[in-house]
């Protein structure tokens, strides 16, 4: 059986008691009740999928899965596809957005080749697992075959249940590839219903008329190909990439260990979204970390019923939102375990009228 299988026949249930517990901690402390708003809300989530009312500090990790893909003959992106292998490069070197970042909040970041064109062999810190020099034009018949699909998929629940036994507990999702805003819209249609044009925007900055083109694209994406909707396997090796197939593995991976998962942008929501089809018991697992500019990503996140935590006008990918937020769910935690209760500090509690 793939591993991925494996894994989301494990996926536990949340423990609504825990969070209950949580919540009634941080009653104690001294502040108006409910008044750090969100913080709350990410404390007692951290407690409910944890499954204890004051779990540790999070140990953050990031998955960043970068591929090619093969649409990108179509003109649907602002950039060449040589950028996905530089880009993976600049990864391992340190100097991207993502690092900064990462080094910043301490996130331990891992970058996965899931079938970038030209292969980035050699470089240190890189994990190979290439599916093959990137995907087969969705535009003109399946990206890759269910059978790749899958692999992909087992790769990152592999990689979930690594990074789980070595200690992460929550777990952020990036991506990186060149057209694969063209592969999430396409996904998009199918798994969340909505037209060709509302889930098609402007990915790193085509201008009008690569807008137009891309759209017509994805249209002619699903008349080709036909993904059915019942059948999210079908959907993903169709129309999807290695490297969200690859994220999508991951949550199923990471919801096995009780490990959240927060989302980045549109394409790694969009995986989320594939494994919350797979298997619909993830979804509590996973955290919108942010509004990514890209116009499909609201679709995507009202599909999983999600709000994301913030909006900054982002659309890097890369993990960077993930990361981002990852610094609020720490200051839920730091509120919960250091701040002082009524009774510690001599603070007068609500009145009783
Ligand atoms: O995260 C997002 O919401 C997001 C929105 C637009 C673009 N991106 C990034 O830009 C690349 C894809 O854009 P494109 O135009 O080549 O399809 C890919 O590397 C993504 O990580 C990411
Ligand atoms: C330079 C560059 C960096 C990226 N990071 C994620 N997607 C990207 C797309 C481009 C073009």
């Amino acid at each position: 059986m793939p591993a991925y299988r494996d894994v989301l026949a494990r996926i536990p249930e949340p423990d609504a008691e825990a969070g209950s517990q949580c919540q009634g901690l941080l009653d104690m402390k001294t502040k108006p009740q409910g008044s750090l708003g969100r913080l709350e809300e990410l404390a007692c989530q951290w407690a409910t999928l944890r499954g204890e009312p004051a779990p540790a500090m999070p140990r953050k990790g990031l998955v960043v899965m970068a591929a090619d893909h093969g649409v990108t003959e179509e003109g649907v992106s602002a950039y060449p596809a040589e950028v996905t292998a530089q880009m993976v490069a600049n990864f391992a070197r340190g100097g991207a957005a993502i690092n900064v970042l990462a080094r910043q909040h301490g996130v331990r970041v891992e970058v996965v080749d899931m079938g970038v064109r030209v292969p980035v062999e050699g470089l240190e810190g890189v994990r190979m697992h290439s599916q093959g020099p990137g995907t087969a034009n969705l535009a003109r018949g399946p990206a890759m075959s269910r059978k790749t699909a899958e692999e992909a998929l087992s790769v990152g629940a592999l990689l979930a249940l690594e990074l789980a036994d070595s200690g992460v507990t929550l777990l952020g999702l990036g991506d990186m590839g060149i057209g694969n805003t063209t592969a999430s819209a396409a996904l998009t249609c199918v798994l969340a219903g909505v037209s060709p044009d509302m889930a098609t925007g402007r990915g790193t900055g085509v201008d009008d008329a690569g807008l137009t083109r891309k759209v017509e694209v994805v249209r002619r994406a699903l008349t080709v190909n036909k993904p059915d909707a019942a059948d999210p396997l079908d959907v993903l090796a169709k129309v999807g990439g290695f490297e969200i197939a690859g994220l999508a593995g991951a949550a199923l991976g990471a919801a096995s260990r009780r490990v959240p998962v927060m989302l980045d942008g549109f394409i790694s929501s969009v995986a989320g979204l594939v494994a919350a089809r797979l298997c619909p018991k993830v979804m509590p697992f996973l955290l919108a970390s942010h509004m990514s500019r890209e116009a499909g990503h609201r679709r995507v996140l009202e599909a999983l019923r999600l709000r994301p935590l913030l909006d900054l006008g982002l659309r890097l990918g890369e993990g960077t939102g993930a990361v981002l937020a990852m610094g609020l769910m720490d200051s839920s935690m730091h509120i919960l375990h250091e701040m002082a209760t009524f009774a510690s500090a001599g603070v007068a509690e609500k009145s009783r009228r």
